[in-house]
């Protein structure tokens, strides 16, 4: 073969595979069109058949039970070579090509044979429809006519099924795209996410930190004044901290803060929110909360605090109280509980200083 006949079987056969029809199941529309050829043609055999690389597979037949044979064997890999024209093969023992094709040699007994191209809009011919008896004869011209007019039903049904495969081919791609675009939206939110987290958390102590608590406050004080109930303010600060850094090192530090912070989340409510609200000062906002319970909660914090093992040193802490006031904003409340914290380390620290 050439290098263009080479060349234009080699796209034949990619047009032939990419249809997706080659090995699927038998389908109605192509049995009923060898049903129509054999009984015009007036032949015991019509098959539809698609010349493979190295076989024949037959799309629909009527007289005969293989699926397949190879291609060496196929008259219709023959037919093909014309696309234009029905190819006709009054007795295939007076034709060279034919005389010792095991078909004719043996079951079916091939003598006569005529096959009309399938041609697709490019030109191919994929195979053909054809008739097959066993005996010596010839199509009539209308039966010649008619059997070319099948092979374009033929051509129709495979250029649907082309754009049907391709339909489906490119609505997979577009629910693939579709997943690709929601799992890049999902992985962007939690990202998002993430990102949100650090910038309220704070790495040292696992507690919401001072952007949060400005957040926090103003809600709740918001919230409060919406609901007139009572809310309450505790800052609680490291007592000596200096001292427990400069004597014990910055990491020994680090650790107990952590474990500072673990004790007056302890103590706190569910609905309360435990911040650190700079180096070594935790910020308490406790919603609907009156004087009894914002001094238990702030006793049992500094005892919790107190009762800590496992540090160098005990280590304490003094925490200015206050109740929010309609009257004021957030701002003072935290002001307020800053003087009596300040109070509290004036007195003596390890203890509680509720402000007036
Ligand atoms: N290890 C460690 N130390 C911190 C951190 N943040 C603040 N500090 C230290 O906390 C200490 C606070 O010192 P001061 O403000 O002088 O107060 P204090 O020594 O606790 O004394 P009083 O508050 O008056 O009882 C400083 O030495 C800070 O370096 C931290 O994240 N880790």
């Amino acid at each position: 073969m050439d290098s263009s006949v080479l060349a234009s079987e080699a796209l034949r056969l990619l047009e032939l595979q990419s249809l997706g029809i080659l090995d699927t199941p038998a389908e109605q529309a192509y049995d009923d069109l060898v049903s129509l050829a054999a009984y015009i043609c007036d032949t015991p055999i019509a098959l539809i058949s698609l010349i493979d690389e190295d076989r024949q597979w037959f799309k629909a037949r009527v007289g005969l039970n293989d699926m397949e044979t190879p291609r060496g064997m196929a008259f219709c890999a023959h037919a093909i070579i014309d696309p234009e024209h029905v190819m006709e093969v009054p007795n295939a023992l007076e034709d060279p090509r034919f005389v010792d094709n095991p078909l004719v040699t043996g079951n079916p007994d091939i003598r006569f044979y005529a096959g009309a191209p399938l041609v697709t809009a490019s030109g191919s011919a994929l195979g053909t429809i054809c008739v097959i008896d066993t005996v010596p004869r010839k199509l009539t011209e209308a039966q010649n006519k008619a059997l070319k007019a099948l092979s374009r039903q033929v051509a129709q049904l495979l250029a649907l099924h082309r754009a049907n495969t391709e339909l489906q081919l490119l609505t997979r791609l577009q629910r693939t795209r579709q997943q690709e675009l929601e799992e890049h939206e999902k992985q962007l939110q939690e990202e998002n996410h993430a990102l949100a987290q650090q910038t309220v958390m704070d790495a040292l102590t696992g507690l919401k930190n001072r952007r949060a608590f400005d957040r926090i406050l103003a809600n709740e004080y918001a919230r409060s004044m919406r609901a007139r109930s009572g809310m309450a303010l505790l800052m609680v600060d490291v007592d000596h901290f200096k001292a427990y850094n400069d004597q014990y090192g910055h990491q020994a530090g680090d650790k107990a803060l952590q474990a500072v912070a673990a004790a007056i989340q302890s103590q706190a409510r569910a609905y309360d929110h435990v911040t650190r609200y700079g180096g070594e000062e935790f910020g308490v906002v406790l919603p609907d909360t009156h004087l009894a319970d914002m001094r238990a909660v702030a006793e049992r914090i500094r005892l919790a605090v107190q009762s800590l093992t496992g540090l160098h040193r005990p280590v304490t802490v003094s925490v200015g109280a206050a109740l929010s006031d309609p009257m004021a904003s957030p701002a003072s409340l935290v002001e307020r509980a800053d003087q009596a914290l300040y109070q509290a380390k004036l007195n003596g620290r390890n203890r509680v200083q509720i402000a007036l």
